[in-house]
């Protein structure tokens, strides 16, 4: 299957996802200069009800927090979407070292790691319906920039012993992801897909401007995380990003000027 290894890696996800060459592949770098402030685009408003959180998995590509999402009690509206979409996960994406990690760049600089907030448009039935369609998801990413502690990370990262390996998982309940979100709200936004197989062009991006804080010895908690499973040969989870794809044309849209 895909990872993140060279022989599997993002350089080799078009031989089995043609879509890797796509139209509107993402993540991208962000040129803020050419980025087209929109003084229509609406604030966005996150409301997220900490009883939806459910558990807390090694994916074998991320670390990912699930949400019940069986009704709307966690939700994105406004921003540049129209309609209800609710919240399914977060997962993050990070690097060996705190050089590299993110997988949107702004002009070309590198986070160590960013956060993707998960959601999928009320209008289709389920998840899996939505990510088939041009727009059924919409992913909040923030960036994690190299400061000090984040303490409401760290809620996330004291758990991360009990699912270093891919396929564990733990209940993880009553936890608000919105303490995970930077003072501004301002974003970029533009069309773009999965950064992962299967690449599905459907999901309107957001990009928070602000970055929220995390610490190096942080980072080095999310770099224990194994690729593997127990009792494979461990294959420690890093570099979990995809570089930046052509942007083919399209806008980035700015709510701030
Ligand atoms: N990284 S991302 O573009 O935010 C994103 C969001 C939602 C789903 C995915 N990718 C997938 O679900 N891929 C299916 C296999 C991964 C299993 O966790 C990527
Ligand atoms: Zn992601």
């Amino acid at each position: 299957g895909w990872g993140y290894a060279p022989e599997n890696g993002p350089d080799k996800w078009a031989e089995k996802f043609s879509i890797a060459d796509g139209p509107r592949q993402s993540p991208i770098d962000i040129c803020p200069g050419a980025a087209q402030y929109e003084p229509d685009l609406q604030p966005l408003i996150l409301k997220y009800d900490p009883g939806t959180s459910s558990s807390i998995i090694n994916s074998g590509y991320s670390i990912q927090v699930d949400f019940a999402d069986d009704t709307d009690s966690s939700t994105l509206t406004g921003g540049p979407i129209s309609g209800t979409y609710r919240l399914r996960q977060f997962h993050f994406h990070w690097g060996a070292s705190d050089d590299r990690g993110s997988e949107h760049t702004v002009d070309g600089t590198k986070f160590p790691a960013e956060l993707h907030l998960v959601h999928w448009n009320t209008k289709y039935p389920r998840f899996a319906e939505a990510a088939a369609q041009p727009d059924g998801l919409a992913v909040v990413g923030v960036f994690l920039q190299i400061s000090d502690a984040n303490p409401h990370l760290q809620t996330v990262l004291d758990v991360l012993d009990a699912v270093k390996t891919k396929g564990k998982q733990t209940t993880f309940t009553d936890f608000d992801p919105s303490i995970l979100l930077p003072g501004s709200l301002d974003y970029w936004t533009y069309d773009g897909s999965l950064t992962t197989p299967p690449l599905l062009e459907s999901v309107t991006w957001i990009v928070l401007k602000e970055p929220i804080s995390v610490s190096s010895d942080q980072m080095e908690t999310f770099r224990g995380l194994l690729f593997t499973s127990e009792g494979e040969e461990p294959c420690c989870m890093v570099d979990n990003y995809r570089p930046q794809q052509a942007l083919k044309g399209r806008t980035v849209r700015a709510s701030f000027e």
